[in-house]
């Protein structure tokens, strides 16, 4: 059996090289003319699969290790009699660990409170309730937009709201996936209208898809803030080419790495790996290797006790976990060669952390112990 792997998947070869012979390729730049005599794909978010990748090839299996399914024509491989895998939640503690570490930045550098201030999320999946969760688990207000997930049983126990009673929140996180159909697509969801309700002094954390906020209105209403308005940006409209006007007034910009941690890219394979036993017709009792999911960073660090509790949040989640670095990297990047091969190149190249849950954080005021479980840090025995 041939098998094609994004050459960015950690542990792909470890784990399916007992099943086929694997070949890893740029995803990116993958074509028709690679994938033609291949029995599976297994891909990234960077590939797009479609009828002009797979028309006349062999492929029978497409693995996705990713979340986000944006890049898959799902109708063409149903048609096609493709079976298809993705990764749902592998990386959903990942990205809202870039959510906090965000927000502490904003605390540590500009001195923005977010706890007292209320919490919007668009989207209520793996990775949405992740964040709602944790918001409300440190005692934030927090609301949520989702109307698929509004009328489901969970209804009762969610404060589900309108997107403009999100969208007027001190802090709004994005986490809806990209879609162009159904009751309520999601590109351009985001636009000049729906950016007019936006106060003063709110912050915006994008980690789901660039496509859902209209990014030239993002930047006029920036500009009729006064530059009142804080973002934390992870995913572009043109990735893998980021706006440069656009890359001048963000507070954090970063290449589409929130979901990076070791764990959840680990996850990933793993799942699609399980996809594609489960396709085989193999059981999946034994792993041919011993730990497909790193240990991580498993220590005690102490913080020093503060009254200030964005302060602890702030010092715990960036010993583990600073975006500023993610930030610096791409900045920094980005001066010597501002081009869209600099993107690839950052998240070829990055330095992926551990999550937050598997590192443990004990402050001398034991009070705060509960607040380090609630934000996300293994909690102490
Ligand atoms: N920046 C990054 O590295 C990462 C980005 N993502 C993105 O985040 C998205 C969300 O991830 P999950 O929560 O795990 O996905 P999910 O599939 O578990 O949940 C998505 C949720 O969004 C809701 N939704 C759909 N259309 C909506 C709309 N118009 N308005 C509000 N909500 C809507 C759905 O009802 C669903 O509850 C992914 O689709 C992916 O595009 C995911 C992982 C990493
Ligand atoms: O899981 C998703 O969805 C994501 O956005 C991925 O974390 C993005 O990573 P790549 O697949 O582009 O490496």
């Amino acid at each position: 059996m041939k098998i094609i792997a994004d050459e960015n998947m950690p542990n792909a070869e470890a784990l399916f090289s007992h099943l086929g012979q694997v070949t890893l390729v740029n995803g990116r730049t993958l074509t028709a003319e690679q994938v033609k005599d291949a029995d599976v794909l297994l891909v990234r978010s960077v590939t797009k699969v479609t009828s002009q990748l797979l028309a006349g090839s062999k492929v029978r299996f497409v693995g996705s290790a990713t979340i986000g399914v944006d890049h898959i024509d799902l109708p063409y491989l149903k048609h096609s009699g493709i079976d298809f895998t993705s990764a749902p939640g592998c990386n959903a503690e990942a990205v809202a660990d870039y959510v906090f570490s965000g927000l502490s930045h904003l605390f540590m550098t500009k001195g923005l409170p977010w706890l007292s201030k209320k919490i919007g999320i668009v989207g209520y999946g793996n990775v949405g309730r992740t964040v709602y969760q944790r918001f409300l688990k440190l005692g934030c207000e927090v609301c949520v937009f989702d109307p698929y997930q509004a009328s489901s049983a969970q209804a009762n126990t969610v404060n589900f709201v309108s997107l403009a009673e999100v969208l007027s929140c001190g802090v709004i996180s994005l986490h809806a996936p990209l879609t162009n159909t159904g009751d309520y697509p999601t590109q351009g969801m985001i636009g000049a209208n729906e950016l007019a309700l936006l106060s003063a002094g709110s912050i915006i954390v994008s980690a789901g898809r660039g496509g859902v906020i209209d990014e030239e209105a993002l930047m006029q209403r920036h500009k009729e803030l006064k530059h009142d308005l804080h973002l934390i940006m992870d995913v572009w409209a043109g990735e893998p080419s980021i706006n440069p006007n656009l890359l001048s007034i963000v507070d954090i910009a970063t290449p589409h790495i929130a979901g990076y941690s070791k764990q959840g890219r680990e996850k990933g394979t793993l799942m699609v790996y399980q996809g594609l036993c489960r396709h085989l017709g193999i059981p999946l009792d034994n792993l041919p290797i011993k730990q497909p999911l790193s240990l991580g960073w498993v220590s005690t660090l102490s913080v020093k006790a503060s009254d200030c509790k964005e302060e602890v949040l702030a010092r715990a989640i960036q010993a583990v976990y600073d975006l500023a670095r993610d930030d610096a990297r791409l900045r920094f990047k980005y001066r010597e060669k501002n081009d869209s091969s600099t993107f690839d190149w950052l998240r070829k190249h990055y330095v992926e952390r551990d999550e937050l849950n598997t590192c443990q954080v004990i402050s001398l005021n034991t009070d705060q112990n509960v607040m380090l479980a609630a934000v996300g840090f293994l909690a102490p025995k």
